[in-house]
Order: structure tokens, then sequence, then C-alpha cells
């Protein structure tokens, strides 16, 4: 071959195989957010490295979590971790932003839908209802319990970047007349008391630093006879406190998550009977017959890796802001200790409980 022609050859499987990387396999699961779209959130770009900066000051050593946020300073905390991952998340995984059991033979669209169909059939949600979505991300569930139950949804979420995608997304797929998205805290909901038929959350009050807080607000809002699902991120009664390779992997599964400690299975339906509510069912979703929801994060490894050099590409090019590496280095690790949570079983973020407002409140909750 001519040296021209060669040239002229490789110079067009370059560009072929940078084109695939960045826009072909670069592109989100679920359309909505393109490499070369990535954001970090609200955060102007030169300010990305601080902000990452201080995300890592919230804990005050590697290996010191909970105890080193503030309970006051943690919705600060969660916002400023949200503008850092939200549209890698997006670009990922896709618009939901929790794991679900795999499901052989069905894709992992399939099998995070169903997951969140299950929530609004426990809730036996319908037309005319009103439910409410605390903490609702970018409105995955949000939009799929709308258009499987017919009901109206409210989502509210303390970062206001989730709040325009979420918005976005909503009008897009036509469902900006049923599905709202409220900015706001959890922990002191601007709704009325006794304004929602029922409610949900989805992997969100783990974020929370008083569970009693969250649920007490939820318990409010929600009408006499109105139902509460919750999918919990807990340790399991497996995780043993004196094990190092458990305490790496919790502790890391704290860190990369932006959770100000993580909870044990059994003080879920405690706090949730002390606020008022009662429990109609609970059961932790991972357990078999289910198939893990892990897999998806280490059949991801590839992509990772990928996604890994198309950041640093896209960075070099000064198209991503600086900083972006260092958030994806800190969510592929993240991941491993997910992983490991869900392998040794001491983890599951799918411990779900059905609440119950009573008809008429008891005096613990008055
Ligand atoms: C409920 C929460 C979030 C759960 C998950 C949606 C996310 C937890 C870890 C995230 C990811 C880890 C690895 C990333 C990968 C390195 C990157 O290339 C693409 C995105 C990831 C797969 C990313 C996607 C979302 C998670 C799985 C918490 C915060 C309470
Ligand atoms: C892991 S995401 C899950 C989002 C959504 N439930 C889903 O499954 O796609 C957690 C969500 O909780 C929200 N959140 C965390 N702390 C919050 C708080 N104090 N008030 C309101 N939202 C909060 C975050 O902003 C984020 O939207």
């Amino acid at each position: 071959m001519e040296p021209a022609t060669m040239a002229w050859t490789l110079a067009a499987a370059g560009f072929a195989l940078v084109y695939w990387f960045v826009w072909v396999m670069g592109a989100a699961e679920v359309q909505g957010k393109r490499a070369v779209d990535l954001q970090m959130g609200s955060i102007a770009d030169d300010k990305v490295g601080d902000r990452y900066s201080q995300y890592w000051s919230f804990f005050r050593s590697p290996k010191d979590t909970a105890a080193a946020a503030t309970a006051d300073k943690v919705p600060a905390f969660v916002d400023t971790f949200y503008n850092l991952v939200t549209d890698i998340y997006e670009w990922g995984w896709g618009q939901s932003f929790h794991f679900s059991p795999s499901l052989p033979g069905r894709s992992h669209r399939d099998a995070t839908r169903v997951h969140e169909e299950r929530v609004a059939d426990l809730l036996q949600a319908g037309p005319g209802k009103r439910l409410l979505d605390v903490g609702c991300g970018v409105g995955g569930p949000m939009r799929a319990i709308a258009a499987h139950s017919g009901s109206h949804v409210v989502g509210i979420t303390i970062n206001e970047y989730q709040v325009n995608r979420a918005r976005a997304h909503n009008r897009k797929a036509g469902l900006d007349a049923r599905c709202e998205v409220v900015c706001g805290n959890f922990m002191a909901m601007p709704f009325p008391d006794a304004s929602f038929d029922g409610a949900y959350s989805i992997e969100a009050t783990c974020h929370a630093p008083s569970l009693r807080d969250v649920y007490g607000e939820v318990f409010r809002v929600l009408k006499p006879a109105g139902l509460y699902v919750s999918y919990e991120w807990v340790t399991t009664p497996l995780y043993r406190a004196d094990d190092p390779a458990h305490v790496e992997a919790i502790h890391g599964i704290e860190r990369g998550d932006a959770l100000p400690g993580l909870r044990r299975q059994d003080e879920i339906a405690a706090v949730a009977k002390e606020v008022g509510f009662e429990v109609v069912k609970e059961l932790d979703l991972a357990l078999p017959p289910a198939h893990p929801w892990w897999t998806r994060l280490k059949m991801g490894r590839l992509s990772y890796w990928r996604n890994s050099l198309v950041i640093r590409a896209l960075t070099l090019l000064r198209v991503a802001p600086k900083g972006v590496s260092e958030v994806h280095e800190m969510l592929y690790e993240t991941a491993h200790h997910l992983t490991r949570g869900g392998e040794t079983g001491i983890f599951t973020p799918m411990h779900m409980v059905l609440l119950r407002k009573p008809e008429t409140p008891t005096t613990a909750a008055a």
C-alpha cells in the first residue's frame, strides 16, 4: 500500500475508533446523556476539584465515616455528591438510580422496571391517587410508576440539578401533567399534613442522618390508612464489625455513596413503629429465589474501563470539566465495595418495608 494511502487509512480507522468510543459506546443505555454532555451538576467547571475535595472533607480520615459529618451538614454534603455524580450515573446506568434483582434472560431495563412497578402494586396505586416519591433522583421510577398505575406522582430531591433533569425527562416522556418535581429536604417537606394517598422511597433514605426524621415526615404527609413502601440500604445479620474485610466493604460503600452511616436491617421496622406506622410487610428482596442484584455491576467492568478512557480523553480535550476523572475513579472503587457487599451477603440495597398509617393515629405518633 502507498504510504499516503496507509496514512489516510490509519487516520480514518483512528477517527472511527474515537467516534465509536465517545459517541456510540459512550451513549447512555437510556438516551438522555452522552459522554460529550457530561457536567458536574450545577458546579461551575473550575470549581469541580474544590467541591470534590469538600466532599471528602466530610470524612475525617479514610476509615472514619458516620461520625465525620454532623447531621445538619448532611443535606449539603449529599447535594454536592449528586452534583458530582448525577450525569455519570445517567450516562453509565440510566435514569433510575437504584439496583434490582437480575431477571435471567431479560434486560437490565426490564429488571429495573419490574422492581419499580412492584412499588406501585404494593401501594395499590391507581388513577386518581396522589403519590409521593421521597428522594426521586432524575425521576426514572416516578415515570415508570405513573405510567404503570395511572397515579399522579410528586417527587422531592435535595438536588436542584436533578429537579431540572427530571422535569425535562417528564416533558420528553409526555408525563409532565402527572409527574411533578420539587426541590427540598425530605426531613422537612414543603407539603401539608395528610396530602398524599401513598408514598415510596427507593434507595434514598439511607442518605438521611436520622431515619426517624424522614419516616416522621412521610407519616405526617400521608392520609390516614395511606401506605408507604421503602427500599432500604442496610447491613444484614451476616455483617461482623470485628471482620476487617466486612468493615472495609461497608466503609467503602458509605464513602462512595454519600452515606452518613449504614443502618442495621432490624432498625428499620423499629423506627417505623416509633413514628406511628403499622408494619404490614418486611422482606429483603435480595434473598433467594431472587437473582443477584450485583451481577450488573460486575459485568460492567469492561464498560467502566472504556468510560474511564472516554472521560480522560474528553478532559484532555477540555470537553468534560476537570475532576470528572477523579469522581469516576471513586465510583469505580465504590462498585467494587458494593459487589463485595452483595457477594458476601453482608449488605442489601433492597430491604423492603410496607408500612401503613393507622386510620386513627396512636399517641406515640401524635
Ligand atoms: C442508591 C445509590 C446509587 C446506587 C447506584 C445507582 C450507583 C452506585 C454505584 C454507581 C456506579 C458505579 C460504577 C460507575 C462506573 C465506574 C461508570 O463507568 C458508569 C456508572 C457506574 C456504573 C455508576 C452507576 C450508578 C451506581 C451503580 C446510592 C448513592 C445511595
Ligand atoms: C440514589 S438516589 C435514588 C433516586 C431515585 N429514588 C431512583 O431510584 O432513581 C437518592 C436520592 O435521594 C435524594 N436525597 C438524599 N437526601 C435527601 C434529602 N435530605 N432530601 C431530599 N432528597 C434527598 C437525592 O437527591 C437523590 O435524588
